[in-house]
């Protein structure tokens, strides 16, 4: 029995509620799997889509004066109730479908960064929905908010990505994980906090879901981080004629892959970063990268590229 924190992506949560519960529903399905065959689960997911749309919605409400502004730090917070509660009821659906007995909990979790974090002067991570080049140009000059353009597939507005430091409700979830529930945690990445003199207090980021991921691993003495993504596996050569699957790759071969170029800032590079960081945090740890619809033979070996 290993634990195992598995790390949902952007397609296995879609684009509108309902998008996302149908999505989940099947996401369930494979999480319990992991659960039916005795491993101790924790699941993170991210929030980017979600966090933007909720924060666009809340401002335009705001700008027509019927309801106060909602700071980022807030908007997270809602996306992590938000595709938590969507995650615990199909979660909970399918382990009373397969007649397991298990508590299902969603944490909110705050994510302490470094306000000193160079990330803050240099927005990259990007939320919500995609322009077009003229219309982000346009918000642009109207709302003060900065867009780039996100892998030839339009502009999205882009917001700080500090590095996640410290995961403040650690206890409660270890916590939980004793008690034998299934725990859903820092998702989004986790809301980004700094502590002050008054306290802790929100900030206006969102944090990389696969850095807090692999924090959250560590932090709780996982055997496995999983990142579920679009790809089956991780390539060389990505998108090329001669692409080539990579089904084992040690810190010293990623490395040398990460110098030539061969995983693209803001989608692939994070998530090597962040198993390269959790292999490292402790020993027999791995990290895998797989597709949600091809995780039962990622397990078996068949697909997938385990980091060690
Ligand atoms: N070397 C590579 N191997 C596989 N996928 C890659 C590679 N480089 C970039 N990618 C892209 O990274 C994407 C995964 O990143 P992203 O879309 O940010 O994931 P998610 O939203 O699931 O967290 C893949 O769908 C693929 O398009
Ligand atoms: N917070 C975060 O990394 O979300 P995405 O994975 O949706 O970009």
């Amino acid at each position: 029995m290993a634990k195992i924190v598995v790390a949902l992506g952007g397609n296995a949560l879609g684009k509108s509620p309902e998008e996302q519960l149908k999505l989940v529903k099947h996401t369930a399905a494979s999480l319990i799997g992991l659960v039916a065959a005795g491993h101790k689960v924790v699941i993170s997911h991210g929030n980017g889509p979600q966090v933007g749309a909720i924060n666009l919605g809340m401002n335009y409400a705001a700008e027509h004066g019927k309801t106060a502004a909602f700071p980022f730090p807030e908007c997270g917070a809602m996306s992590q109730g938000y595709i938590g509660y969507h995650l615990q009821q199909s979660l909970q659906n399918e382990l009373h479908r397969q007649n397991i007995q298990k508590d299902v909990a969603t944490v909110v979790t705050q994510i302490e960064v470094d306000p000193s974090d160079s990330a803050f002067e240099n927005p990259t991570k990007p939320v919500g929905d995609f322009y077009t080049k003229e219309d982000a140009a346009k918000i642009q000059a109207e709302k003060g908010y900065t867009f780039k353009e996100d892998a030839g597939r339009g502009y999205r507005q882009v917001v700080p990505s500090p590095l996640p430091k410290k995961i403040i409700e650690l206890n409660s979830i270890n916590n939980l994980i004793e008690a034998g529930s299934l725990v859903i945690a820092g998702g989004g990445g986790g809301v980004p906090v700094v502590q002050t003199t008054d306290g802790l207090q929100g900030v206006p980021a969102v944090i990389d879901k696969d850095r807090s991921s692999a924090l959250l691993a560590a932090n709780i003495s996982a055997d496995q981080l999983i990142i579920l993504t679009a790809v089956d596996d991780v390539y060389v050569n990505y998108g090329k004629p001669d692409q080539k699957s990579l089904r084992e790759l040690s810190a010293a071969e990623a490395h040398q892959y990460i110098d030539e170029g061969q995983f693209a800032p803001g989608s692939m590079l994070p998530k090597i970063e962040a198993c390269l960081d959790f292999v490292a945090s402790g020993a027999n740890r791995t990290a895998l990268i797989t597709s949600l619809d091809h995780l039962d033979d990622a397990l078996a070996g068949k697909v997938g590229t385990l980091i060690k």
